[in-house]
């Protein structure tokens, strides 16, 4: 198994319910994926089996050559970096943006210790340079504003070196300042050729960054289409996935959507 991700016919079973249903899909090295779809088609669920923090109920989830199952999580999981607002409730609101970020290397979400190797707090520094957190360095975590937030759980999910990165929602609540900083930001992350298998989960389209390649879109727990952007992405597919009329446009590298007018 050498691919990043790979999902055969799984699906998860809640309560009589199917949250995703008989999915197949695959991630390979150096791809940059977009998880699109509704509320409630099943994105983070999917985010949490690539995360190997949730078992599928049928099928195999393949990760980094892994199976799920055979596999010790404790030893996987150190090779996946994640932001998600889930994960930053966890983080303590006391720290500094540094200590935040610092810690990832430990795998602690808290627990500030006074000796620090100086070649991950240097590490610490240029990743939260690149996310353009370098004047808050000292600032507490819980003082931050959600675009400053999301900045520093993005660099220290790069912390730990992964070879995949999952975004869950990464503009979410942001103004359209803040969305534009961090969609350049990470279009340049997606840009390069050393940074890890990226997977981000979006519900606009505005939202996805110059460089991602593929696209995946879910409805009701169904994959209805998966593959490179530019053929995934039209009005027709979006249109079936949001489940009214859309017309998509692509300007140059990014994506925009409207509702047809009513008639
Ligand atoms: N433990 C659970 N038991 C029952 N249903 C669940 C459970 N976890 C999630 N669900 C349901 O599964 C469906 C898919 O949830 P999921 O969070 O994956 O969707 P999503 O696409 O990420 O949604 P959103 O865009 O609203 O965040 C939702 O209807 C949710 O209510």
């Amino acid at each position: 198994m050498s691919d990043v991700l790979e999902l055969v016919d799984v699906s998860v079973v809640r309560e009589g319910r199917s949250l995703v249903d008989k999915v197949s899909w695959s991630v390979a090295e150096g791809e940059r994926w977009i998880i699109l779809g509704p509320n409630g088609a099943g994105k983070t669920t999917l985010l949490n089996l690539a995360s190997s923090y949730l078992f599928p109920t049928s099928g195999t989830v393949g990760i980094l050559g892994e199976k799920l199952g055979a596999v010790d999580v404790f030893d996987l999981r150190p090779r996946i970096g994640m932001a998600s607002s889930a994960l930053a409730g966890k983080l303590s609101a006391r720290q500094t943006v540094l200590q935040t970020v610092l810690t990832a290397a430990y795998g602690m979400t808290a627990g500030w210790q006074e000796e620090y190797d100086e070649v991950d707090e240097r590490r610490a520094r240029a990743f939260l340079d690149r996310l353009g957190m370098n004047a808050l360095l000292d600032r507490k975590f819980g003082t931050l504003s959600e675009g400053e937030r999301k900045r520093t759980q993005i660099a220290r999910a790069l912390m730990t070196d992964p070879e995949l990165l999952l975004l869950d929602e990464p503009a979410a609540g942001l103004d359209l300042g803040g969305r534009e900083d961090l969609v350049r930001r990470l279009g340049r992350l997606a840009r390069d050729a050393y940074a890890p298998a990226m997977v981000m989960v979006t519900h606009h389209v505005e939202e996805i960054p110059p460089g991602f390649t593929h696209v995946l879109l879910i409805r009701q727990g169904k994959v209805l289409a998966a593959g490179p952007i530019g053929t995934v992405l039209t009005s027709a597919e979006l249109s079936h996935c949001f489940g009214l009329p859309l017309v998509v446009e692509r300007q140059g590298d990014r994506w925009t959507a409207q509702g047809l007018p009513l008639g």
